[in-house]
């Protein structure tokens, strides 16, 4: 069963379009990592799954049932949420923060201080919150979004401005989470912060989801680039140059060279390598280059395609 399902969810700011026909699914129990570059649309879109932007077009699903003015109520109740900057007061201690969610969301004292435990914030309840570090502010929020003991976490950047040991330790809180079956919502600009942690993945450029599904779907569907090895590479580049984008790797060997062949499928490597050999020009390895997630990310949203 899916969390969250978008349908065709469209937010325009007058001709402008910022969110741009979103299907989204969130299956129960998953982390979602959503990512984009800065201004893709990330926040407009949880925005708009909390209600609070309005939709151009399109509708918002959430556990099953969709978003009305009637349901609304119900269902943000089983959703915690930090958005943007931590929230709570920087003059109240983070007791008297915790206080006030406890109050406006009629919580049991029980409630509120399991949500500080889960973040490893109890030690910290006393001082003032202007006087938390920057991962301590963060905790803060996510205990507030908890405290209400939601199935559903929708987390803006939780991880921005952290270090790696704070990064860590979101994530591990993160893992953690979703261990005891709550469905989390991460967004990033940085895939290197939640690739570890997400296991399903929404990609968006300029407001468009350009991929949505596992890791290892998002891996299978961005084919790695081609290496050839051939003991003449200054012939095979002019075979393959008028059919294909070529560049001479930088790891050539002293023998020969590597030619470099982005987005080429198996039948095309199979057509290439019969080029090669039937123009003369030995070919010695034919490899698949390993890349990282980070790479492919990179690629998809510098314009690249799936
Ligand atoms: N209220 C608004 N009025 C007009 N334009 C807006 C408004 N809110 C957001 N935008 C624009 O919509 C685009 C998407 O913004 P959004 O904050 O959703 O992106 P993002 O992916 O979350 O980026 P970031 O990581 O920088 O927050 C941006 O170009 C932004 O300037």
């Amino acid at each position: 069963m899916d969390v969250v399902r978008t349908h065709h969810l469209t937010k325009r700011y007058g001709r402008r379009t910022v969110v741009d026909d979103l299907n989204l699914r969130i299956p129960a129990g998953s982390v979602y990592g959503f990512l984009g570059p800065n201004g893709s649309g990330k926040s407009t879109t949880m925005k708009m799954l909390l209600a609070l932007v309005r939709p151009t077009e399109g509708d918002v699903e959430i556990f099953g049932r969709q978003m009305t003015r009637d349901t609304r109520r119900q269902l943000l109740g089983g959703i915690g949420s930090l958005i943007e900057a931590p929230p709570g007061y920087g003059h109240l201690t983070g007791a008297e923060n915790m206080m006030i969610v406890q109050r406006s969301l009629r919580l049991e004292r029980a409630q509120v201080e399991r949500a500080v435990a889960t973040v490893r914030m109890t030690e910290q309840m006393d001082k003032r919150v202007r006087e938390y570090s920057l991962g301590m502010k963060q905790r803060l929020g996510i205990a507030m979004a908890l405290a209400r003991e939601p199935h559903l976490l929708v987390l803006d950047e939780p991880t921005n401005g952290l270090d790696p040991a704070g990064i860590e330790e979101i994530r591990g809180l993160l893992r953690y989470l979703a261990d005891q079956g709550i469905t989390v919502m991460i967004s990033s600009h940085l895939l290197e912060e939640i690739d570890k942690v997400a296991d399903h993945l929404g990609i968006l450029s300029a407001g468009r989801v350009i991929f949505q599904g596992t890791r290892d779907q998002l891996f299978a569907a961005s084919a790695p680039d081609l290496l050839i090895d051939t003991s003449q590479p200054e012939r095979a580049g002019e075979v393959l140059r008028d059919k294909i984008s070529v560049q001479l790797d930088s790891t050539g060997h002293a023998e020969g060279g590597t030619l470099r062949l982005p987005g080429v499928d198996t039948p095309t490597t199979e057509r290439i390598v019969e080029d090669l050999v039937c123009a003369g020009a030995a070919v010695h390895g034919v490899r698949r280059d390993e890349q990282s997630l980070e790479h492919v990310f990179m690629k998809l949203t510098s314009g690249g395609q799936l």
